[in-house]
C-alpha cells in the first residue's frame, strides 16, 4: 500500500473568497501587503520575518505569547516602522487587518508540547479556529505550518502527502500530532464552506541558528552537548531516522507555497535521511571528536522513520532544499558558540 488519500492541491471552494475588509487598505506606510506571522518570535517564525521584512513593500505584524519564542529573535526589527510586535495568545481572538496570515504559533519541541498537552491542543484547535475566523473576516489568505507528525509512526516510506498516517490518538504526542490533524481539517472546512484561501505546509524536522539551546530537539541537543564537552545522548535504539532541513530552505518553501496557487498539503523538508546514531557521529566529527556518544532511554511513540517525498514541492512550487546537513551544521555551530560563549580552538 503506497498511500491512501487523494492529492488535495487544488480543491475548489463552494463560495468565492470573502471580500477584503476596507480597513485592510489603511497601511502604516505605502506597503502593498500587510502580513501577520503568529509564532513569529520562535525559531522558524523569526527567520520568516527576516525574509518578509527584506521586501520593503511588506508590513509585518508578529503575534506571540513567548512560550518558546523570544523578543530577542526579533530585536533587529523592533522600532522599525514596517514592523509591529504584539504579545498575544492565539487561543484568544485577534482583531487586525491583514492580507496574509502565516500561522505558526504552537510549541514544536516534544518536551515543550508535552509540558502542557491541554494547552497544546487548545493552541492547535482554538488557535487555528481564531486565525481562520480572522482570515474570513478580513478576506486574508492563511498558511498553516503543519507537520510530518501527521503521518505518526509511518508505515509508508518515504511519506507522500496522500498517505493518511499511523497516529496514536491517545498517546503522549497526540496533543501535537492529532492537534495538527484537526488544524488541517479546520483549514479545509473553512476553505470549502467559506471560500477562505488556504495553504498547508507539512514541515519536516528543521534546524538552524536561533533554536533554543535547551530546546530538547535532537540537533540542538547534540550541538550544545558537543560544545559543552558532554556526551551526546542518542535515544534508543539509535536506528530511528529523520531528514533535516536547513531553516533558510524552509523559509523559501513556505513563501513559495503562500505565493503560489496550490492549497497543499505539501511536504516541505530535506529528503536526506539519517539515523540518530549517524547524526551523533557527524556532529562529533565536525564539532568535537573527543566527545562520547551515550545511548539513553527513549520516550513513547517515537516515530521509527521519517523522510519526505517532495515530488509535489518540486513540481508545484519549483522548490527543493539546497543546504546539505554537513553544510548547515557548521552554520548552527557558529550561532551556538556565540550564545554559549565557547570559542573555536585554533
Ligand atoms: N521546527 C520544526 O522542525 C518543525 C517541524 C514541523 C512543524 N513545525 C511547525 O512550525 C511552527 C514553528 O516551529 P518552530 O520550530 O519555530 O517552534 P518554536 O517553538 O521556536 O516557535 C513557536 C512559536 O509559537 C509561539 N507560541 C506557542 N504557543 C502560542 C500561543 N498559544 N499563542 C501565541 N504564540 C504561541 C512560541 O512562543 C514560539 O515563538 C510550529 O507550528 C511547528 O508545529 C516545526
Ligand atoms: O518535523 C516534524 O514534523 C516534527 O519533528 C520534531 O519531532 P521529533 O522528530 O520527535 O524531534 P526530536 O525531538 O528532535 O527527535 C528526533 C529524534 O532524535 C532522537 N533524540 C532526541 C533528542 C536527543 O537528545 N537524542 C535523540 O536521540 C529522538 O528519539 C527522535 O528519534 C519536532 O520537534 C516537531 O515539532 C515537528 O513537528
Amino acid at each position: 500500500m503506497a498511500s491512501n488519500g487523494d492529492h488535495q492541491t487544488t480543491v475548489k471552494p463552494v463560495k468565492p473568497p470573502p471580500s477584503p475588509s476596507p480597513l485592510r487598505n489603511s497601511k502604516f506606510s505605502k506597503s502593498n501587503m500587510r502580513i501577520l506571522v503568529t509564532g513569529g518570535a520562535g525559531f522558524i517564525g523569526s527567520h520568516l520575518v527576516d525574509k518578509l521584512m527584506e521586501n520593503e513593500k511588506n508590513e509585518v505584524i508578529v503575534a506571540d505569547n513567548y512560550f518558546t519564542g523570544s523578543k530577542d529573535n526579533l530585536r533587529k526589527w523592533i522600532g522599525q516602522p514596517r514592523f509591529e510586535l504584539i504579545r498575544h495568545d492565539v487561543t484568544e481572538p485577534l482583531l487586525v487587518e491583514v492580507d496574509q496570515i502565516y500561522h505558526l504559533a504552537c510549541p514544536a519541541s516534544p518536551i515543550f508540547y508535552k509540558y502542557n498537552p491541554v494547552k497544546t491542543i487548545k493552541t492547535n484547535v482554538i488557535g487555528t479556529l481564531n486565525m481562520l475566523g480572522l482570515a474570513k473576516r478580513v478576506g486574508a489568505r492563511i498558511l498553516l505550518t503543519s507537520t510530518s507528525e501527521v503521518y505518526g509512526d509511518p508505515l509508508v516510506h518515504p511519506q507522500p502527502e496522500s498517505y493518511w498516517g499511523n497516529v496514536n490518538p491517545i498517546g503522549v504526542r497526540s496533543c501535537y500530532d492529532e492537534g495538527k490533524r484537526v488544524a488541517e481539517t479546520l483549514m479545509f472546512d473553512y476553505h470549502r464552506q467559506h471560500g477562505i484561501e488556504i495553504r498547508i505546509a507539512r514541515i519536516f524536522n528543521t534546524y538552524g541558528p536561533r533554536m533554543n539551546i535547551d530546546d530538547g530537539r535532537v540537533v540542538s541537543n547534540f550541538i550544545a552537548q558537543a560544545l559543552r564537552g558532554e556526551p551526546l545522548t542518542v535515544q534508543k535504539p539509535g536506528t530511528q531516522t529523520r531528514s533535516f532541513c536547513y531553516v533558510s530552505d524552509m523559509v523559501d518553501g513556505l513563501i513559495r507555497l503562500m505565493e503560489g496557487e496550490n492549497t497543499g498539503p505539501i511536504n516541505i523538508g530535506n529528503p536526506g535521511e539519517f539515523t540518530m546514531t549517524e547524526l551523533a557521529e557527524t556532529v562529533k566529527e565536525l564539532i568535537n571528536p573527543g566527545v562520547e556518544i551515550n545511548m539513553v532511554e527513549n520516550t513513547p511513540d517515537d516515530p521509527r522513520q521519517r523522510k519526505p517525498d517532495i515530488t509535489k514541492a518540486k513540481a508545484l512550487l519549483g522548490w527543493e532544499p539546497k543546504v546539505k546537513l554537513r553544510d548547515g551544521l557548521p552554520l548552527m555551530e557558529e550561532d551556538f558558540r556565540l550564545r554559549l560563549g565557547v570559542s573555536k580552538k585554533k
